[in-house]
């Protein structure tokens, strides 16, 4: 009987679900959506920019895809991209999803930044957050602490492979680079370091069976041990938000197996925001108990974040100002700094590990580029290869950053920006209800002919034009009121990374004419980067 039950609820679901794509308001090609899953099985097990890019091949500048049982609009014509992405909060395309059902449950939709569709709200707290990774304090913080963690990287990489020998080793770079960013990411947003490079070096030296260097100086096991957990439950509750986009609730809350990840994922959501609320109060306490020049040199988002808008706050604003800067002033609950730092700790890590791949890939990949890095860096540096990176060395560069766009142009990161209306709006020629669903295809933007002259070629020079328009100069980053705010932090990282690495280090790929391996998400991710790295003589 229960069986009979279920399976008739299946097919009405199924002739529902069909019943609404055919009777759909402006119907649109795409490709025809499988019962439940929609076209999940296309965008997940392909790679998201051949996806993409096949879509508007086939169907054109619109079409449509049904995701989570939600229809999902592509444009890829550059006509539509002014609209969608426009500087005013007065936009109907200021929210990313509609952040409903079970996607709701793990990110809450009037919390932090980049989920938050309260646009009140989201102005509040994009306003402090832009605040902190905009200042001076945590910009420098930014370069002081990927020039430390590169030399603890180096001090590994040399141990492990010998790079000083004459025959040079072959590693997956990838993995170095992720635990790289990871370490960087957690201290500048959490004003504590992770282990996650030291334990990994662990990890191989026990595989080796190697006696470990006197020179590296491991701390606790149970300090690594706990900062590696906490990393961990990190990427899960992040991976888990894709599954909750893309998997139905009707899947996720009854399909076995699926149900089993559903609650374990609930399970580690709770477990991390416990971790938060412990680390928020204990950083509250220790800043009460010191004085304000001890306050003044936090770097960090956590402690900034605390400061902001408190009498500790030295850019504390004029509480007497107009309404709208009131909300502005108000200093941050715990709850809105977790989420806060959720935003810097998802937004930083997976985006700057993933580019770095990428970008190494490319720069080795092409040796007239690697040797033009080379030049630049070498002019700077002059042989130089064991100072700290500063400000002025990164001002200096500028064949570095184009390469920076260049890859950014070429491979993107996020594929698609997604936009969600919450107003009726008319956009390539055809009206949309509010709670219409978009994805902007960049693709079809960053190798338009109409942008870029040979678009399909690898030339970083063409950034070096100056009347580049400004939104091209920086895509690695999105568009309009959404764009990323940390955008200023992310190149000082990614060049001073490039400076550090490509000074010291010739890097080959194992094999330049196999594919770099990538994967699906709402980000690119690769998955390996087989180099051979040795000294540069
Ligand atoms: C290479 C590194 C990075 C890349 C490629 C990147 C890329 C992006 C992109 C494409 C967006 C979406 C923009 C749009 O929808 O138009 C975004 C949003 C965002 N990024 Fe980044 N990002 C990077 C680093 C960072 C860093 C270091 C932070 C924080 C310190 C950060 C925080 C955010 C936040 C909070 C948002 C949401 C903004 C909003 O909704 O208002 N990102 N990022």
């Amino acid at each position: 009987m229960i069986f009979t039950l279920i399976f008739a609820t299946i097919i009405l679901y199924i002739i529902q679900s069909y019943y609404k794509y055919f009777t759909r308001v402006n119907p649109l090609p795409g490709p025809i959506p499988l019962p439940i899953i929609g076209n999940l099985k296309l965008s997940v097990f392909r790679n998201a920019d051949k996806f993409y890019s096949e879509l508007k091949r086939k169907y054109g500048d619109i079409c449509e895809i049904m995701l989570s049982g939600r229809r999902v609009i592509i444009l890829s014509n550059p006509k539509d991209f002014n609209k969608m992405f426009t500087m005013s909060t007065k936009s109907p395309y200021t929210t990313r999803f509609p952040m409903s059902g079970g996607l709701a449950d793990i990110f809450p939709p009037t919390f932090g930044v980049s989920s938050n569709k309260d646009i009140k709200s989201w102005r509040y707290n994009r306003h402090l957050f832009v605040q902190v990774v905009m200042s001076s304090p945590y910009l420098q913080g930014v370069l002081n602490w990927t020039n430390k963690c590169f030399f603890e990287l180096e001090s590994y990489l040399n141990d492990l492979y010998m790079i000083n020998e004459n025959t040079p080793r072959e590693i997956d770079l990838n993995k170095w680079i992720v635990r790289f960013t990871n370490d960087v990411t957690a201290v500048l947003t959490f004003g504590e370091r992770a282990y996650t490079m030291m334990a990994y070096y662990e990890v191989l030296s026990k595989e080796d069976n190697r006696k470990r260097s006197s020179e590296i100086k491991l701390v606790s096991y149970n300090t690594v041990e706990k900062s590696e957990k906490f990393i961990e439950s990190f990427k899960i509750y992040l991976g888990g938000g894709t599954f909750f986009i893309v998997v139905p609730r009707l899947l996720r809350n009854y399909f076995p197996g699926l149900k089993g990840k559903t609650q374990r994922l609930y399970a580690n959501r709770d477990y991390l925001y416990n971790a938060f609320s412990e680390l928020i109060t204990q950083r509250r306490k220790e800043i009460e108990n010191e004085s304000i020049d001890e306050t003044i040199n936090r770097r960090d988002m956590l402690s900034s974040l605390i400061i902001s808008n408190t009498e500790r706050d030295t850019k504390r604003k004029d509480s007497n100002s107009h309404s709208e800067n009131e909300l502005h002033n108000k200093p941050m609950t715990d709850e809105q700094i977790r989420f806060n730092l959720i935003d810097a700790f998802s937004g930083s890590s997976d985006t700057t590990s993933n580019f770095i791949s990428i970008l190494i890939y490319y720069i080795t990949k092409y040796p007239e580029v690697k040797k033009k890095i080379f030049d630049e860096i070498d002019n700077i540096f002059n042989g130089d290869i064991t100072r700290p990176v500063t400000q002025n060395d990164i001002k200096e560069l500028k064949y570095c950053p184009a390469v920076i766009r260049e890859v950014s142009r070429f491979h993107p990161i996020l594929p698609t920006l997604p936009r969600y209306i919450t107003e009726p709006d008319n956009l390539a020629g055809y009206n949309w209800s509010a709670g219409t669903q978009f994805y902007f295809n960049i693709t079809g933007i960053l190798q338009h002919p109409s942008y870029w002259e040979d678009p399909e070629k690898f030339i970083p020079e063409r950034f070096f034009d100056d009347q580049l328009n400004k939104d091209l100069r920086n895509l690695l980053f999105g568009f309009g009121v959404r764009n990323c705010p940390g955008y200023k932090s992310s190149m000082i990282e990614l060049q001073c990374f490039l400076c550090l690495l490509f000074r010291k280090y010739d890097i080959e790929l194992v094999d330049p004419n196999v594919p770099l391996k990538t994967v699906i998400g709402f980000l690119t991710a690769c998955l390996e980067l087989p180099v051979r790295i040795k000294l540069r003589k």
